[in-house]
């Protein structure tokens, strides 16, 4: 890296591990830093490889910093867009509000400079005849009275303006409505900006008129104009070097406000072009640029670098990649790997449809009308593929088993000899105490039906943003149609269908809706293989039209002797263990009412018999040989403090309902 880089990195290194930053300083830091490095692997002073580590290792860092939820040492950034999101949410529909109010327009540094500008000269700091007016594709001198956006306050109202196509239909509505005044400006603005993604595909400007501000249209020509870039960018015109930015995308408000550095800043990214949305550092009260972007639009960023550069290196994919997956916007698979963005939905759209790559893109036409960011989740988070279990790891559940097997793999076998009234039920509901297998039948399900399996827990749809939870059941659906013969697996699924009643939340009630209309959907389109499977031990809780979906309802009771019998053996078949027949009988006898997780716990517990009984001064020492195998004894210590879960009177109600509603014999 050059000199001058190498000093500000170490400046910047120097800052964050000094401990006095605070934790915006510190992304900011980080952010910087991978910058840096992006910098300097494009400009080919780093091996790929180099870059692909360090952008790793400070990304990562990097969105560390912005997810943790320690006020210390974090931004809480994802809590924080949500929040505010569900604030401006007023009546739990799913559309964006921007948080660009006048109030906000007018605090904007931008704005006020070009007030204290308008104030103190009277004369325009422009050509009229440069000052164009763009609205929704239609042209008119900046002097022309009565367009949407002609009215700015005093001061600005010789502030032309120019706003790409995108923001269509508003413009057309400001058109025909004329608005005037800086409120009406001001929400030209607000109303303008959270479109602007849209930009990037509007047609061109005609000729003549000042440029459009799609990414490929940035200008930097002596025109005056207030541009909207297709990443939510404002550049004010008076500052032609220093155009000014802030995100449309993102409500909070640290991220209200960019500004770049000069057209050095703006020129860091050479092999970028015109497309990246150059010189976005971030200028803050004391002037200091910090190059920060949130992840959203860092990754916004990295596929438009990843589209623009495959082809010219073969590597490029792989760094844009790291980034991406270490910036927070595609996370691999962790505690918080199912976070979807609060971004607002029209830009999501917009962008992502034009800048998602090809493995995003949605690949059935069937889901064109999906956001590939939900596809993608459902198709990377939802489908799963955790160890296999096969059917003779359950133990007893005979009658259950042989049931599912004839509605999941027969007919996965010979679709052609189940039709008609053959054809398997379109949902089952497995119901029963806890710990008595059901979800270990989901996975068996998964492993043994050959379908392609969609594992998803009901708190993943319930707790997504508001609006996103019926779009992801919608999405789940089609997907899962596209990926016949398919079977969804829904755990806990008494919390998504429980009964509705007048005090629940909208939205929660909206998603019960939209899961029905999806049940009801795969239920009645015969050549549809699609199977649900729920499993709930609050089988009284779930609503009486989820029932009647739900049409084959098995009961999974605690297990029997027989079974208690085999789930030891089972277990003891993998330890060192003398346990003789006579042993193994008490200890079934012993356990009656436990249900199979109790039975677990039990043979953990006597497992531990024979390192309790090691001592102390030995335990560091003694080889894996020596300890001794677990004896009916440690049965007995374990039986001690071992309880069964469920009580008789809990397993009355189970009883009660697979007496009214159960389809077992
Ligand atoms: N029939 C069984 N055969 C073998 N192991 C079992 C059986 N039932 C339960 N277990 C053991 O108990 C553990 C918990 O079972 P599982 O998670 O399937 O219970 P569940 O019925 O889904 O309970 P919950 O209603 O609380 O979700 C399993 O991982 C397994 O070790
Ligand atoms: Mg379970």
């Amino acid at each position: 890296m050059s000199r001058a880089h190498l000093d500000e990195w170490q400046r910047r290194s120097f800052d964050i591990s000094s401990g006095s930053c605070t934790p915006e300083q510190t992304a900011d830091a980080y952010r910087a830093h991978v910058l840096s490095i992006q910098y300097a692997w494009a400009s080919a002073e780093l091996s790929p490889a180099g870059a692909a580590s360090l952008l790793r290792t400070y990304s990562e860092r990097y969105a560390a910093v912005l997810d943790s939820d320690d006020p210390s040492t974090g931004l809480n950034n994802y809590a924080d867009s949500a929040l505010h999101l569900a604030r401006n949410q007023k009546n739990h529909s799913d559309k964006w509000e921007s948080s660009l109010t006048l109030e906000n327009v007018f605090n904007l540094p931008c704005v006020q400079r070009m007030m204290r500008a308008g104030s103190k000269e009277d004369t325009l700091p422009v050509d009229p005849a440069d000052v164009n007016i763009t609205v929704g594709g239609e042209v008119s001198k900046g002097g022309e009275k009565g367009n949407a956006l002609s009215g700015p306050p005093s001061g600005l109202k010789r502030e032309p303006l120019a706003l790409g196509p995108a923001p269509r239909a508003e413009m057309g509505r400001g058109v025909s409505n004329p608005l005037s005044g800086a409120a009406e400006w001001a929400r030209g603005l607000e109303e303008a900006s959270p479109r602007i993604t849209l930009a990037q595909s509007a047609p061109k400007a005609p000729t003549g008129s000042t440029p459009m501000f799609g990414h490929n249209n940035f200008s930097s020509t002596g025109n005056a104009s207030v541009s909207l870039s297709s990443v939510g960018c404002i550049s004010g015109s008076n500052v032609h070097n220093q155009p000014v930015f802030f995100s449309s995308t993102n409500p909070s408000k640290r991220k209200n406000f960019y500004s770049s550095g000069t057209e050095s800043n703006r020129s860091s990214f050479p092999s970028q072009g015109e497309q990246e949305p150059r010189g976005r550092g971030r200028r803050g009260e004391d002037g200091v640029s910090t190059n920060f972007r949130s992840a959203r639009e860092q990754f916004i960023v990295d596929q438009q670098k990843k589209h623009s550069q495959q082809g010219q290196r073969g590597s490029a994919a792989s760094v844009a990649a790291i980034t991406k997956k270490c910036l927070g916007a595609n996370r691999s698979r962790g505690a918080s790997s199912k976070f979807v963005s609060p971004m607002p939905k029209q830009e999501e759209e917009g962008s992502s449809k034009e800048n998602a790559p090809q493995d995003m893109q949605p690949v059935d036409e069937r889901l064109k009308n999906f956001e590939p960011k939900i596809v993608e989740l459902i198709m990377s988070e939802i489908m799963d593929h955790g160890p296999p279990v096969a059917w003779d790891d359950i133990a007893g559940l005979e009658f259950a088993k042989a049931t599912i097997k004839e509605i999941v793999v027969w007919p996965m076998l010979r679709p052609d000899i189940f039709t008609g009234l053959r054809g398997p039920p379109k949902g089952i509901l497995l119901f029963g105490p806890p710990g008595t297998g059901k979800t270990l039948i989901g996975k068996c399900i998964a492993c043994q039906s050959g379908a392609t399996f969609f594992s998803i827990s009901a708190s993943s749809l319930t707790s997504k943003w508001v609006g996103e939870g019926e779009k992801m059941v919608r999405a789940l659906f089609a997907i899962a149609r596209c990926h016949q013969p398919a079977v969804i697996f829904i755990d806990e699924i008494d919390s998504l269908l429980s009964q509705r009643t007048d005090g629940e939340h909208d939205s929660s009630r909206r998603i019960k809706t939209e899961f029905l209309v999806q049940l009801d959907g795969a239920a009645t389109s015969a050549e549809d293989r699609i199977l649900v499977v729920g499993a709930t031990n609050r089988p009284q809780e779930i609503d009486e039209a989820a029932r009647r979906r739900l049409a084959k309802r098995l009961y999974i009771p605690l297990p029997e002797a027989e079974a208690r019998r085999q789930i030891v053996t089972n277990l003891m078949s993998r330890e060192k263990s003398q346990l003789g027949a006579d042993e193994m009988e008490k200890v079934v006898q012993g356990t009656e009412g436990f249900s199979g997780a109790d039975m677990t716990q039990l043979c953990r517990e006597a497992a531990l018999g024979p390192i309790r009984s090691i001592r102390l001064s030995d335990i560091a020492t003694i080889s894996a040989e020596q300890v001794r195998p677990i004896l009916y004894g440690d049965f007995q210590e374990a039986l001690k403090t071992v309880r069964p879960s469920v009580s008789s009177k809990d397993l009355e109600l189970y009883e009660e309902w697979n007496k009214t509603f159960g389809c077992g014999r």
